[in-house]
């Protein structure tokens, strides 16, 4: 049997069913083939079970800076079963039902290209189904965590996120492996969910290490003085494990090994292409599908092959996949219609800025646009400004104690932002005026009219701009 469809999405995760959406408003039909739930990696073994999990330890650390008022025990159970609600206990009947509301056609099964605009299904009946594509196939088949080649490390079963944001206990003993998004969050999970002892094993000289030093530093203060054992220039170096899911000994170049009950690796991710057919396309197998600014595959003849969100490389974070997915699903059905595709919602071009992200620890790292350091690596004529949000009152307010940092980094050329990066408690929803002043390229002399509330910790701006001189 072979269905046909104007457009074929491989994966509902968020960047899947927003391209399927869009698809449909431009006038297309769309199947989305999903192998596991509709909703995806985001929805149940990433963003949202990890942010259940921390919201009770963030909301401690908040409490615990208040003079007046007492954090009892968490009820780690409770906060178990809460995250459990979140995850719709792993049932996938509301996001079906709102592909199906788009309205496009669901289909359950792995999805694989099999030349081109076909895919196969493989349901899971054991059967095949074949789908063929007039206008498109999108891939948005996300990522998967990758595991070094550590010796014992793989045979001792570790968690990976999957694990870790679906645990139904918190180990009391946990080793983790990678300072990067992953590793910090879910240190600070579970370790202020309960573990006594967390060791992270940090190969490079910090935590995350592809954001301002600063954010990293004040990360790690944080992390010592909730009692988080932070390991820098430490790897793994053999993994033990003689009983399966009983005790992990982790051996290190040098010292006395680790003993843990559990074992997180938080090492990064790789694309999810294997056994997706990409071979049938004359493509790569086992990298990250390159894709133009209108999310379209480079490489592939007829120009019907188009890849959003974590399997593109480009930006491994949940908006910037739904962003990519809205600009190509419009671009589809401009192109199937014959209008022009190069209208500006149509390319993708704020993966190029570097995009918003938020670690969500205590305190929260928030930043936009380019660092420093990848500023001038990048040849802009820079100047950096920094400012201690502990000075800002609506800061200072939050709790006694406080700590922070925020740094704006300036093209001197252009008198506009590059980047802002903010660390602190209380940051996070102070981030989206970072990202309209870096995408807007707003230049400072303007920013100075935009007056922050007083007393909110939104004042920085004020801060930091005096801090350049205005
Ligand atoms: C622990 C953790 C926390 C995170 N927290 C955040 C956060 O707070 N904010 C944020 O922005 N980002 C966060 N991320 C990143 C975010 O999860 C990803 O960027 C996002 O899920 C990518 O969306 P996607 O649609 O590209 O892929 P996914 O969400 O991975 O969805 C891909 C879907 O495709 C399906 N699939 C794969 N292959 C096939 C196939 N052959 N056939 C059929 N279906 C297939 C999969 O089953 C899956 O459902 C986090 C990641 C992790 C690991
Ligand atoms: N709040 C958020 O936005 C959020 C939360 C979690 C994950 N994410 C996304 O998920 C992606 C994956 O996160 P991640 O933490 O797995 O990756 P990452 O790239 O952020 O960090 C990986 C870390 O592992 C280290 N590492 C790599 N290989 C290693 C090895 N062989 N041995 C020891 N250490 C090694 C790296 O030096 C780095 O510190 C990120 O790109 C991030 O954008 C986002």
């Amino acid at each position: 049997m072979s269905d046909e469809f104007d457009v074929i999405v491989i994966g509902a995760g968020p960047a899947g069913e927003n391209v399927a959406q869009r698809a449909v408003r431009g006038g297309l039909s769309a199947a989305v083939v999903e192998e596991r739930l509709a909703g995806g990696e985001c929805s149940y073994w990433a963003c949202i079970p990890s942010k259940a999990l921390l919201r009770p330890v963030e909301l401690a650390a908040d409490v615990s800076r208040v003079p007046g008022l007492e954090v009892g025990p968490i009820d780690t159970r409770a906060v178990l079963a809460r995250r459990d609600e979140a995850v719709s206990r792993y049932d996938d009947a509301g996001q079906v039902g709102w592909i199906e509301s788009v309205p496009a056609t669901f289909v359950r099964g792995r999805g694989r290209l099999d030349g081109p605009r076909r895919v196969v299904v493989d349901t899971p009946d054991g059967g095949e189904r074949v789908l063929t594509a007039r206008h498109a196939v999108v891939l948005a088949t996300g990522s998967v965590a990758s595991v070094p080649p550590v010796p014992g490390l793989r045979e001792a079963e570790p968690w990976t996120s999957h694990e870790v944001t679906a645990a139904s206990s918190v180990p009391d003993r946990l080793a983790v492996i990678g300072g990067g998004v992953v590793g910090c969050e879910m240190a600070q999970a579970m370790h202020g969910l309960g573990a006594r002892q967390t060791t992270m094993l940090v190969r490079g000289g910090g935590l995350l290490e592809r954001m301002e030093p600063f954010a990293g530093e004040l990360l790690a203060e944080s992390f010592a003085a909730a009692g988080i054992d932070v390991r820098p220039h430490t790897s793994a170096e053999r993994v033990e494990r003689p009983e399966p899911g009983g005790k992990v000994t982790v051996h290190l170049p040098e010292g006395p090994p680790i003993e843990a009950d559990e074992v997180l690796v938080a090492t990064g991710r790789r694309p999810a292409t294997k056994g997706l057919g990409l071979e049938s396309v004359g493509l790569p197998a086992d990298r990250p599908v390159e894709v133009d600014d209108s999310l379209r595959a480079t490489g592939v003849d007829g120009g019907w092959l188009y890849a959003v969100g974590d399997v593109n490389g480009r930006n491994l974070l949940t908006h910037m996949g739904k962003y990519q997915a809205r600009a190509c699903g419009d671009v589809i059905a401009a192109r199937a219609r014959g209008e022009a595709d190069d209208l500006p919602g149509m390319r993708a071009v704020a993966d190029g800025f570097g995009p918003p992200q938020v670690v969500f620890t205590d305190p929260q790292i928030c930043s936009v646009g380019r660092t420093e350091s990848a500023a001038r690596e990048a040849g802009f004529r820079v100047r950096a400004v920094e400012y201690d949000l502990a000075d800002v009152s609506g800061a200072y307010l939050l709790g006694d104690g406080y700590r922070g940092r925020a740094k704006a980094v300036v093209d001197e050329d252009r008198k506009v932002l590059l980047g802002v990066t903010f660390a602190g408690p209380g940051t996070a929803e102070l981030l989206h005026s970072a990202t309209v002043a870096v995408t807007g390229e707003v230049p400072l002399e303007r920013l100075w009219h935009a007056v922050p509330s007083f007393p909110t910790v939104s004042e920085v701006w004020l801060r930091l701009l005096e801090a350049y001189g205005l």
